[in-house]
């Protein structure tokens, strides 16, 4: 193995996301059976004797790719060199705690890992946030890193496009492997629109079962829109290896690229150049990638259905850039 190892650093490192996706990137899941890494572990400073251990651990599994392990509290090591950042580690919100609240303690954790980003990772950088409000956070995580194109900030609706195949799969009688081309729009919260009218199911168009609306309004989007909390109604915890899984993908995709034929969702800064959102938010396309590099797919129909729910979450997602603005945190 002679490749230069790639510098990946993990936020919330000794969390249960963190616990699942640690491995499979040590494994090369996620940059390739090429790919050697140097995994970089922050924690806050209760977790990082957790995190030391979870570095026992892969040392332990011997993956040949895992050139080196840090675990560290200090932001600004955390980034140094990065080339890919899995942003993870957020603020739950917790009883009593408003929604204000909830962005001001995110926003101290996200503006400075932004701000780390871009005094200190590499050129490529690229950065996937998965703690929520993960698309508000990468808003804010890329408000403060002025020196690292906007492209590189994104957040994660990759588990959401997952879970809206696999409902579709059921529904189609069909392997979810032969479902694709599903899209989700707007915010990672209960307001996204997971459409699937340009979806392909083993050949049936998409369309053809969202015409039955009772099923496809009030059964498929709610059910998908709302997966997160079913999970955490049944488990007790929020998604993991799931939201893991999904991370991976999206690290996978975005550098190595999309399969020919197939789109992904991935929630990218706006440029206001598509399907009518505004400029300046992080919301969620359909999007393939080549040369390491996002592109919304253009040229979909939006149904007046389509634009209304697109509309609605993106109202929701100018709320919260509104909400942090107000907080001085972009
Ligand atoms: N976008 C998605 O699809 C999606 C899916 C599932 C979960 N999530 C979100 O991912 C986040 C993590 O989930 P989890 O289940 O791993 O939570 P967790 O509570 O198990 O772990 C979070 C970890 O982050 C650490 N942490 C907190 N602040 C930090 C900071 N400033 N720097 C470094 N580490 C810090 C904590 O110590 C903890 O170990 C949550 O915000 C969750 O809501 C997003
Ligand atoms: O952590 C959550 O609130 C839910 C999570 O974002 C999910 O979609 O599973």
């Amino acid at each position: 193995m002679t490749a230069t190892p790639v510098t990946v650093t993990v936020t919330g490192a000794a969390g249960q996301i963190g616990y699942a996706l640690l491995f499979r990137i040590a494994s090369g899941q996620m940059l390739g059976p090429d790919t050697p890494v140097r995994l970089r572990l922050l924690e806050i400073p209760a977790g990082v004797r957790a995190a030391e251990g979870t570095a026992m651990e892969l040392d332990d599994c011997a993956f040949p790719l895992l050139a080196s392990i840090d675990v560290t509290d200090d932001v600004t090591a955390a980034f140094d060199g990065t080339n890919v950042g899995l942003l993870v580690g957020a603020r739950p919100r917790t009883k009593g705690m408003e929604r204000g609240d909830l962005l001001a303690a995110n926003g101290g954790i996200f503006g400075p890992q932004g701000a780390a980003i871009n005094a200190g990772a590499a050129d490529d950088v690229r950065v996937l946030v998965v703690g929520n409000p993960a698309n508000t956070n990468a808003l804010i995580a890329a408000k403060h890193a002025p020196d690292v194109p906007a492209s590189r900030f994104t957040a994660m609706t990759r588990l959401d496009h997952n879970r809206a195949l696999s409902q579709l799969a059921t529904r189609g009688g069909v392997p979810v492997g032969q479902v694709r081309n599903v899209t989700i729009w707007g915010n990672h919260s209960a307001t996204q629109f997971p459409d699937i009218a340009h979806a392909d199911v083993a050949g049936r168009p998409g369309a053809e079962l969202a015409a039955d609306a009772a099923w496809y309004l009030d059964e498929f989007v709610p059910t998908v829109a709302k997966r997160g909390a079913a999970i955490i109604e049944a488990r007790g915890a929020s998604s993991a290896a799931s939201a893991a899984n999904a991370a991976i993908e999206h690290v996978h995709d975005w550098v190595l690229g999309t399969p020919e034929g197939e789109w992904t969702s991935a929630a990218i800064m706006s440029d206001g150049s598509h399907y009518g959102v505004p400029e300046g938010i992080v919301s969620s396309f359909p999007v393939t990638s080549s040369g390491g590099e996002w592109e919304v797919v253009e040229g979909l129909e939006v149904s007046d259905l389509a634009r209304e729910r697109i509309d609605a979450s993106v109202a929701e997602l100018l709320e919260e850039r509104d909400a942090v603005a107000g907080l001085g945190l972009v």
